[in-house]
């Protein structure tokens, strides 16, 4: 590895008025140059955006993250500093990078730009570091089809090490890619947010407990799919709170590239969940259903590999920045498609009663015939509405230890999300053999925490319930979805 002071490498920096130190790579190598200072264990900085603009586009991989590509000539990379003594110190020799083709020149012009005008020289890199910010402000981002590899690459639990969070904006951590319904959601749950992408929802718990990021906005239940249970599972297993709710009504498209018509397709891709809401419509399609980690992914990977034989199902977002047609809209099965995302935080918050709250709570019983009916009644007794119960089977007491063998069972009792109706109650008529198996109850009631019913109602539950946790206690999203 070459030092950065080394010829090889155009490396401009400036400082945001948000804080952040913004940078620019430039070079044929730009991009494993990018990939070099992601890896280093002391960056000065850590790169959140990849690349922004490019004259040959690099290979983003199936589902989002990117891989090298030599033929780069322009790249921006957003930084985020440690402290502000990196702004200052921001200088040759403090980051590695691969040896690039030689011909190149490099600037460091934020450490400049930060400067006192006290002698000619610093003044006439400042006067350089300023032209350098007024250009870089002049290229806008404009995300295409074309630099799609610009996107922010999704965190993985390999990134950790890299990403600080010190911006005014609050950062909130969804699952999936840009254009994923999640992002929505988090922009509705947070407006003016900046959303981070993450491969997997427990990138997205894990990123908030280690303060890289401000909140998660995941979610957890759908009016046509069900319960998300491996959210269910990973409240559980971290110790984050919810602190709202935000509702989402999810409408499907049917995308594929340009100039393909439905008949050309055979395959789809989609996340699991959209699948399952499109269920009737891609059947009668006679459509081949795969599963991937998000719908704006699915967009990504037809849009990339320009497939011709297969579809995605997301949304309308994803088809602008993915640049697909869409080939059909409103494609889930039911009109009223709606996903609730929880928002999570790493303190709870306050509950009051001045507007209507929810309180998320989760149990497990002693096994006995009635125990559940006993349970539910400490709510009715109150007149305390439940807006969800669900149950998950898992094969021992030992709830915190055991959690990755949980095993997930058709819910005792499952509700969802319906507009109209708050509660939907069917049993599964399961005649296995749950008495060798505990449950854990996840019930939603409507009511805070401030309220001193629903302290006695939790108060009398915890009388008899072998464990209970409140998950949180926030403010009902009651937004016309
Ligand atoms: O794949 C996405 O776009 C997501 O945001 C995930 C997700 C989900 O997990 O349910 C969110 C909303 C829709 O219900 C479909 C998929």
């Amino acid at each position: 590895m070459t030092r950065v002071c080394a010829p090889h490498h155009d490396i401009f920096t400036r400082i945001s008025f948000d804080g952040h130190l913004y940078g620019y790579v430039r070079g044929p190598s730009a991009f494993s140059s990018a990939k070099t200072l992601q890896k280093l264990k002391n960056p000065p900085a850590a790169p959140l955006l990849c690349p922004l603009r490019s004259s040959a586009a690099s290979a983003p991989s199936p589902m989002g993250s990117s891989t090298a590509g030599s033929s780069l000539t322009h790249l921006q990379l957003r930084f985020v500093c440690k402290s502000s003594s990196m702004v200052h110190g921001h200088r040759p020799g403090t980051v590695s990078l691969p040896p690039a083709p030689c011909g190149t020149r490099r600037i460091f012009a934020s450490s400049a730009a930060s400067l006192p005008d006290d002698d000619g020289r610093k003044k006439s890199m400042k006067a350089r570091a300023l032209e350098l910010n007024r250009v870089l402000d002049e290229s806008a981002y404009e995300p295409s089809a074309k630099d799609m590899h610009s996107l922010p690459k999704p965190l993985s639990s390999a990134d950790y090490t890299n990403l600080i969070s010190d911006g005014p904006r609050l950062r909130v951590a969804y699952q999936g890619v840009p254009g994923a319904y999640s992002e929505a959601a988090a922009e509705k749950a947070y407006p003016n947010c900046e959303p981070v992408p993450c491969e997997q929802f427990d990138t997205a718990f894990e990123s908030v407990e280690r303060w890289l990021v401000d909140r998660a906005v995941l979610p957890i239940e759908n009016s046509l799919g069900g319960s998300i249970h491996r959210n269910y599972d990973l409240l559980l297993r971290h110790n984050l709170h919810i602190v709202g709710e935000v509702k989402l009504a999810v409408r499907h498209c049917l995308l594929a590239n340009h100039g393909l018509k439905v008949e050309d397709l055979t395959r789809v891709l989609s996340h699991p969940q959209a699948l399952a809401q499109c269920e009737h419509t891609l059947t009668k399609l006679g459509l081949v259903r795969e599963s991937v980690d998000d719908t704006a992914g699915a967009a990504q990977h037809v849009a990339f590999h320009k497939l011709k034989d297969t579809g995605a199902v997301a949304s309308t977002t994803a088809a602008k920045i993915y640049n697909l047609n869409i080939l059909a809209e409103d494609i889930q099965d039911d009109s009223d498609n709606v996903t609730r995302f929880l928002m999570l935080a790493r303190e709870p918050i306050i509950p009051g009663t001045e507007r209507p709250f929810k309180t998320s709570i989760v149990f497990s019983l002693e096994e006995g015939p009635g125990v559940l009916f006993k349970a539910l009644a400490v709510f009715a007794l109150r007149q305390i509405n439940l807006t969800k119960v669900s149950s998950l089977l898992f094969k021992c007491m030992h709830v915190f230890s055991t959690l990755n063998d949980l095993v997930y069972m058709l819910v005792q009792i499952e509700s969802r999300p319906l507009r109209r109706r708050n509660l939907r109650l069917s049993d599964d008529n399961n005649n296995g053999t749950p008495r060798f198996f505990d449950y854990l109850f996840y019930v939603d009631f409507e009511a805070s925490m401030a309220d001193k019913n629903a302290q006695n109602a939790l108060g009398h539950l915890n009388e008899f319930a072998t464990f209970l946790r409140v998950l949180g206690s926030y403010p009902v999203d009651t937004s016309m979805i």
